[in-house]
């Protein structure tokens, strides 16, 4: 069997290295960057921490700060036209996922002729062309797009939350600092540390799974699952007193480690189930794979017993002795424990009107499937079954 791992060609991980950002680019031949990221980086100031160092080296770069959260084909055409209209070597992405992605779409637009549209390399198509070289700089311990060869882009026609994978959405480098998420606040924390948890579990129970992502997966699970809530109650005290600093290092690199083995493992039913919710309600992220974790994990336990209980066993909440059967219900229990811990609503309680949710379902079902996503699930549903979980979660 052959096996294959793609990762970024230079990862940089630690406090402060965000300050390395200038000889990375000198390590790779880069000098000219178009910095990408969010509005709430630009006028905080954070965005300075990228830039600065940049400017010490002589280099002057270019700023892009109009991501949106679950970005659109129309903020990444805005972003093309800013890249093409300056004379930009590379792009960076800084922020959350949501600027990370929208610089890898840039660059695998901003590679094509002038005219096509992002939608051109969704899924099944690919994104394989030279894309424009991509640094990658996380500010929330979460979606792992630093190291992995997808990026998920709205598309404004249909609301359609549109997978694109290929190696021209791997970054180039990844620089993986810690320090850059002491101002995430802690609903985002909680909601963001799912996302990687749910991550590293997907990839290692996926009918893609392969040595090298279950790898990656076990240190992802190693460590995420003791150091989620300690970041999330380190948020929470918002900086009063001494940081938590090795939670949160822990949980940077274990997101960044969880990217790693999801790009090469690729997710599964929670995340099939996720963006639909994310494009019709606009939940966050990793809290609408929070709101359906449990749920979803309860669906597939038996398909991959062993797997689920190895996981329960890594993530410490079952004994090293401790049969398949009841480490595998463990692993159920904690997902629920977990969600009560980090004030995790159903999206009732989130507010999502019950109409509204009903209305939908076999829309977002459908949308579910066609992702792809799901057929990577130990126990593939039909779409009647994840209507069915769709109405489990809702209350
Ligand atoms: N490409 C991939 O492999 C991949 C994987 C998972 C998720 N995603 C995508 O990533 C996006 C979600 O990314 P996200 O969860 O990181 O959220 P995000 O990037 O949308 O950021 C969420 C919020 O947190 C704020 N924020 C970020 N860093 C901060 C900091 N250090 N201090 C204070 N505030 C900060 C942002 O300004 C924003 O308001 C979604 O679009 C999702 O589809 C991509
Ligand atoms: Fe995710």
């Amino acid at each position: 069997m052959t096996v294959t791992l793609l990762a970024p060609r230079l990862i940089l991980s630690g406090g402060g290295s965000v300050s390395k950002v200038a000889e990375v680019l000198a390590q790779l031949g880069l000098s000219r960057p178009l910095v990408v990221t969010d509005p709430w980086m630009a006028s905080s100031g954070t965005v300075e921490r990228c830039l600065e160092p940049l400017r010490a080296a002589g280099i002057t770069p270019g700023l892009f700060h109009e991501t949106v959260p679950d970005p659109t084909d129309e903020v990444v055409a805005a972003g093309v036209r800013a890249f093409r209209a300056g004379d930009y070597d590379c792009l960076i992405g800084f922020g959350g996922g949501s600027p990370m992605d929208t610089a890898k779409a840039m660059a695998i637009l901003a590679a094509a002729p002038e005219g096509v549209h992002i939608r051109a390399f969704k899924v099944p198509a690919g994104a394989n062309n030279g894309a424009v070289p991509v640094i990658c700089i996380p500010t929330t311990a979460g979606t792992g797009s630093e190291a992995t060869r997808f990026t998920v882009i709205t598309d404004t026609a249909n609301d359609e939350k549109m997978l694109i994978a290929g190696l021209g959405a791997l970054p180039l480098a990844a620089i993986v600092d810690h320090q850059l998420t002491w101002t995430v606040p802690p609903r985002t924390v909680a909601d963001t540390g799912v996302d990687s948890l749910t991550h590293a579990l997907e990839a290692f129970v996926s009918r893609k799974a392969n040595p090298f992502s279950d790898d990656y997966a076990r240190l992802a699970m190693r460590l995420i699952a003791p150091n989620l809530r300690r970041a999330y109650a380190d948020a929470q005290n918002g900086g009063g007193g001494a940081r938590d600093e090795e939670a949160r290092e822990a949980m940077m690199r274990g997101a960044m480690l969880a990217g790693l083995a999801f790009s090469n493992a690729s997710v599964a039913l929670v995340h099939g189930m996720s963006r639909p919710i994310g494009a019709h309600f606009h939940v966050p992220h990793g809290l609408s794979n929070a709101m359906l974790l449990p749920a979803v994990t309860r669906f597939g336990l038996q398909s991959a017993l062993p797997r689920y209980a190895e996981a329960a066993r890594i993530m410490g909440v079952a004994g090293e002795g401790e049969g398949d059967q009841s480490a595998a219900a463990r692993l159920v229990e904690e997902l629920e424990a977990l969600n009560r811990d980090l004030s995790v609503p159903s999206p009732a309680s989130h507010g999502i009107a019950a109409d509204r949710w009903d209305g939908l379902l076999e829309t977002m079902a459908a949308q579910a499937l066609a992702s792809g996503s799901p057929a990577n699930n130990p126990r593939v549903p039909d779409a009647g079954e994840i209507v069915a979980l769709y109405r489990e979660v809702y209350a």
